[in-house]
């Protein structure tokens, strides 16, 4: 068992796919929505009028900023498959590039790194999330078993000054570890 997905617990019975391939020498593992959702586009009224507001100094109604602040925020696309690898491997998230193209979809974070260790950690299984933002002007439905991403696995190289000290045991992700 070198690297590969398994599907979170969970979702056992949901009759999710693993990540798979679509062509022969396709490099990334395309991964499915778990869940219908709805990603909002940003371009909200509510939105617009904050940025307005903020521009000519006006006072903001605090639930336009509360709504601004809902839709700006990315959505996490749960994927329900967990990823093991060598602890010298990485798992990368990347986009497909069809979706900022056909559904203005993009992932706001650039790429996601999974990282080998949060594979089962401290508090949960290492369910791995797809962060989403639409800057379409549509919402966009996301239908469960869509495609959404895609995974790569990758070697990563440690740097002459790698400092042990700096480390602590994965206890989840994003933002885990701190600021
Ligand atoms: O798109 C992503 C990015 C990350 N992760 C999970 C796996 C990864 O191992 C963990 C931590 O990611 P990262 O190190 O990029 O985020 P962070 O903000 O530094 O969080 P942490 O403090 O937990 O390391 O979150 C995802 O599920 N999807
Ligand atoms: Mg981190």
């Amino acid at each position: 068992m070198k690297r590969g997905f398994e599907i979170v617990s969970k979702y056992a019975d949901e009759n999710l796919s693993l990540p798979y391939r679509t062509t022969e020498n396709a490099a990334g593992y395309d991964f499915e929505s778990a869940a219908d959702m709805v990603i909002p586009s940003i371009w909200k009224l509510n939105f617009l009028k904050v940025l307005w507001a903020l521009k000519h100094e006006k006072t903001v109604r605090e639930d336009s900023i509360a709504e601004a602040k809902k839709v700006l925020k990315p959505f996490l696309i749960p994927t329900g498959i967990k990823s093991y690898m060598q602890p010298d491997e990485v798992l990368v998230i990347a986009n497909r590039s069809s979706n900022p193209l056909k559904r203005g979809l993009v992932i706001p974070n650039g790429i996601g790194v999974i990282d080998s260790d949060y594979y089962n950690n401290r508090s949960n299984e290492g369910e791995i999330f797809v962060q989403i933002l639409n800057f379409g002007i549509t919402d966009i439905k996301i239908k469960k078993g869509e495609r959404i991403a895609q995974g790569i696995f990758l070697p990563y190289l440690l740097a002459d000054q790698d400092d042990q000290r700096k480390k602590q045991t994965r206890s989840g992700g994003f933002g885990s570890s701190g600021q």
